[in-house]
């Protein structure tokens, strides 16, 4: 068992039955879910040999930020469920790491107190802010000002929740409201809201390339895109000026008829042909996942669920565990692969599990087993 299957074990046991199900499942049957994992262990790698790398450099150029493995936290709500700091353990694990946090529109710490948890550690900490347009531009406008306020790098526009998806399990065990002192506190005294309340966050299906083309007026941050599956969209993204795309089925809690995300890549990677960069989550759970996803044209990977177990399990302590988890098992895979750096790792450097089919093997012969070419 991995060490971050262990802290999800230990996360579950930690959790209140009804918040785990929350973070760990899906949408529908939860097929996408599964198709996750699963399109990564259906990968493998061929390693470059005698290449003479003695030394590592780990570190990627994200937009304007530096992070120090290829490895950045995706946006998730909610974490003072997993742990009474919540985002601020998580904002402090990941400037630890030197890694970029996206901390959610949905976070139960309002976006100045991420920040401030984060720079309190590195004064160069990146923090990036994860937004759904809301109906009322107003809003958006408010929360956009908001992240700038407080100092965060770039903004992550989720655009695969035109509707939210049918989870399951919450369905199942009527999980519809935070408990009794929580809020999503970006939402907090915004135009509309009752004075000191919040407001609901709305999914809408009427938004439109108008809306992102707003907001890239709205703002000089970088803007990233989540939630790309289609490769025409990821280029009409680059063409609408978006400083990268995100490749992502929301950890397959949206459309259960999504695919793995990592099988979304290429395709992704060929649209956008290197013009920005592009991210991916889902499914991501080992350094030889991240190394798989930058061989196939990823930046960097996001991990959701893992950080909210190590969150879970050991607060600030068990993010710093599953970042350095990561970032060790990636270095090690790194250099069985015979890379130096991230960009070492080359599409031709990934193959199917299946593949390829031996190329010696013919029909069986009367002797029994195929003909291997080997002198008998
Ligand atoms: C509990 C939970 C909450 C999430 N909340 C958000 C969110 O607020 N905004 C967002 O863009 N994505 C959200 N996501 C999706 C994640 O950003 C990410 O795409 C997904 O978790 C990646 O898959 P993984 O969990 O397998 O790593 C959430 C995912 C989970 C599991
Ligand atoms: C109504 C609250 C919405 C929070 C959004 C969190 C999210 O994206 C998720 O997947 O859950």
């Amino acid at each position: 068992m991995s060490r971050i299957e262990e802290l999800h074990d230990r996360a579950r046991a930690a959790l209140d039955p009804v918040h785990y199900d929350y973070y760990a499942g899906g949408c529908g049957a939860e097929a996408a879910l599964a198709d996750n994992e699963r399109a990564f262990a259906e990968l493998a790698l061929l390693p470059r040999i005698l290449r003479g790398n003695d030394r590592r450099d780990t570190g990627v150029a994200l937009l304007g930020d530096r992070a120090s493995l290829p490895v950045v936290v995706s946006p998730t709500a909610f974490h003072r469920l997993a742990h009474p700091d919540g985002e601020r353990a998580t904002a402090r694990a990941a400037a630890h790491a030197g890694t970029v946090l996206v901390t959610s529109m949905a976070a139960t710490v309002a976006v100045a107190e991420v920040t401030a948890a984060a720079r309190a550690v590195r004064a160069d900490a990146a923090v990036w802010f994860q937004v759904s347009f809301q109906p009322d531009d107003d809003v958006t406008t408010a929360l956009v000002r908001r992240a700038e306020k407080a100092g965060c790098t770039a903004l992550v526009v989720t655009v695969d929740t035109p509707v939210f998806g049918r989870r399951t399990r919450d369905e199942r065990n009527g999980f519809h409201d935070l408990p009794p002192g929580l809020a999503p506190e970006n939402l907090r005294d915004l135009p509309g809201a009752p004075p000191g309340g919040t407001l609901p966050i709305t999914m809408s299906p009427e938004f439109t390339w108008r809306h992102l083309r707003r907001l890239r007026d709205l703002t000089s941050l970088p803007v990233v895109l989540k939630g790309v599956l289609h490769p025409l969209d990821a280029r009409t993204a680059v063409d609408e000026g978006v400083d990268a795309v995100w490749v992502s089925n929301h950890g397959g809690r949206q459309l259960d008829a999504a695919p793995g995300a990592v099988r979304a890549l290429p395709r992704v990677a060929a649209a956008v042909a290197g013009r920005v960069p592009v991210l991916l989550d889902g499914g991501v759970r080992s350094g030889a996942d991240v190394a798989a996803a930058l061989a196939l044209g990823a930046t960097a990977v996001g991990v959701g669920r893992p950080v909210l177990w190590g969150l879970a399990a050991d607060g600030e302590a068990g993010v710093r565990e599953v970042l350095d988890v990561l970032r060790a098992e990636f270095d090690h895979v790194l250099t069985l692969c015979g890379g130096r750096r991230p960009g070492d790792l080359t599409a031709d450097m990934v193959v199917r599990r299946e593949w390829p089919p031996l190329p010696t093997a013919g029909p069986p012969t009367e002797q029994g087993g195929p003909r291997t070419g080997r002198p008998r």
